[in-house]
């Protein structure tokens, strides 16, 4: 019985914690908004290998703590860059009246591309092994659940359903994709 409260009580605690660093991530993302916006208007970069390693210093310099401090510096550059999908080698293509972003490439490295187009912490399931191996990387969480609920659709071999539509050497991205692309969050692949 002991051993059960006990347990109950870590998860209390666990959940109080993931509470109070949602909290502060989503601080710390609004103050990189406006960071990005002054960068914008005096025409700086985003990524400031200099300011990093300066807050590496200032923190801490344990090997871990750098690492996390790499993924916040991720979270930021992710959204202080406005959510513009600054991948090279695509067309603009109109097929039935839809707009798309369209890139060619191998099937596996357009699936493979996947995880720079979605947002850091999008959860993925799909039923085949192959394309989870594929697009799994750091910040895309895999699961083994069917989404209920899914923001996305990437359909591949060719079925015109989705917003995301890989057919062979094709990878089209919807324009409904890309101007929601900030809430988009649940993906399925099928
Ligand atoms: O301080 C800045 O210039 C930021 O843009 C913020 C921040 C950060 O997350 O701390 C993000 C990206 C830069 O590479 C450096 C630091």
């Amino acid at each position: 019985m002991e051993l059960i409260s006990d347990f109950e009580n870590l998860r209390m605690e666990m959940l109080e914690n993931s509470r109070e660093i949602i909290r502060l991530l989503k601080q710390r993302i609004k103050l990189a908004q406006k960071i990005g916006e002054i960068k914008k208007m005096n025409g700086g970069e985003i990524h400031d290998y200099n300011r990093e390693r300066e807050i590496i210093k200032l923190i801490s310099g344990d090997r871990f703590t750098q690492s996390v401090l790499n993924i916040l510096f991720e979270f930021s550059i992710h959204y202080e860059s406005n959510s513009q999908l600054n991948l090279p080698g695509y067309v603009y293509k109109n097929i039935n009246g839809n707009n798309y972003m369209e890139f060619n490439g191998e099937t596996k490295n357009l699936l493979g591309m996947l995880k720079f187009i979605l947002n850091p912490g999008s959860v993925v399931f799909s039923e085949n092994k192959e394309y989870k191996n594929l697009i799994s990387g750091p910040g895309i969480h895999i699961i083994n659940h069917k989404i209920e609920d899914p923001d996305v659709y990437v359909d591949v071999n060719g079925n015109y359903g989705g917003d995301i539509i890989i057919n062979g050497r094709q990878m089209l991205i919807s324009k409904n994709f890309l101007e929601n692309r900030e809430n988009i969050y649940r993906v399925i692949i099928r």
